[in-house]
């Protein structure tokens, strides 16, 4: 989505990988080449913002320039305090997409305001914001790299080889990743993880062609987690898991154990009807809020989808 959103072209990052050897030389080189005004700032800036994890959205809109007529996001507000969760379901097209958009400040509402914790993000460089926040999507961008450099590619800080492990255990994915081949000829020493050194040292092939999507999408929130966030955005970030990987993950995720907040966009509500609050959006708009069993209740939007996915 980052990607899309700059405006590179695959062909030109697979251009720029193809010579790369570890994963924190190509980290620098894609974020400087991606915005070289996050470079600069975060060189002058500021000090690093660290935030309890909770956000606020006051009254915000958003329409697109090329559709100036079309609010996309219309007065929306809602709160998540720290370690809470919250889910955003609704139709397609419905704008769910464009929230997390704003949330990661890729776009800037046209009014209303978002805050993190008691600051507003227009006061905030989009490292400090995106240093608090971590967003999955649900087509992660890997590179030709081995696991472990994919799931520490951009952490700036020291990441121990037991925090790797770790947070592949909490995406459920380390055991996949134990019983994969290691491509050992190619890689050198350095690379390996002494601790688990099968595995982890496979290289994915380009955008990670070796791996099905969900197991992409399980290295993707090993990937958030390494970074430690105060919020995870998780956006259908488990859509390609069965309902047992996708169970045991949101297990292993649920907030309230870590202290981590969640946002989360999910089409099967399976996925979120354990969140604190669930937010129907319909037409760039809120129309229901409450928890799973208050929506349900109602018997009005989110029952109506309850009952198309056969849910209870
Ligand atoms: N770049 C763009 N320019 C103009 N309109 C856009 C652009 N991207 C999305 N839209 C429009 O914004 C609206 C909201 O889209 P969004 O992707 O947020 O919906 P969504 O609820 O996430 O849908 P889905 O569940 O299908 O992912 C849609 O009407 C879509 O057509």
């Amino acid at each position: 989505m980052l990607l899309s959103n700059v405006g590179w072209t695959t062909f030109t990052m697979n251009q720029c990988f193809k010579e790369m050897v570890t994963a924190s030389s190509a980290t620098k080189l894609v974020f400087s080449l991606l915005n070289p005004q996050l470079e600069k700032e975060d060189a002058t800036s500021a000090a690093q913002f660290i935030s309890d994890g909770a956000v606020q959205a006051e009254s915000i809109s958003f329409a697109y320039l090329s559709r100036p007529g079309k609010r996309v996001l219309n007065d929306v507000s809602f709160t998540v305090d720290r370690a809470r969760s919250v889910a955003f379901v609704g139709p397609s097209g419905g704008g769910k997409s464009r929230l997390v958009n704003l949330l990661m400040r890729f776009y800037d509402p046209n009014s209303g305001q978002l805050w993190l914790d008691d600051t507003p993000f227009s006061a905030l460089t989009p490292f400090q914001l995106r240093s608090n926040i971590a967003l999955v999507s649900q087509e992660p961008v890997l590179f030709r790299a081995t696991i472990t450099d994919n799931i520490r590619l951009g952490v700036e800080e020291e990441v121990s080889d037991e925090q790797v492990l770790e947070a592949c255990r909490l995406a459920n994915a380390a055991d996949f990743i134990r019983d994969f081949p290691e491509a050992s000829a190619n890689i050198p020493k350095v690379l390996r993880l002494p601790t688990s050194p099968s595995g982890y040292a496979t290289v994915v092939g380009e955008k990670g062609r070796s791996l099905s999507g969900g197991q992409k999408q399980r290295i993707a929130i090993a990937r958030a987690l390494v970074r430690r966030p105060k919020m995870i955005v998780l956006d259908e970030a488990t859509s390609a898991l069965d309902s047992q990987s996708e169970k045991a993950v949101r297990v292993a995720l649920e907030s309230s154990a870590h202290g981590w907040t969640s946002v989360m966009i999910a089409h099967r509500l399976d996925a979120i009807r354990h969140c604190d609050e669930i937010c129907y959006v319909e037409e760039g708009r809120i129309v229901e809020r409450g928890t799973h069993t208050e929506l349900v209740g109602k018997r009005a939007k989110y029952y109506e989808m309850t009952k198309q996915q056969r849910l209870s």
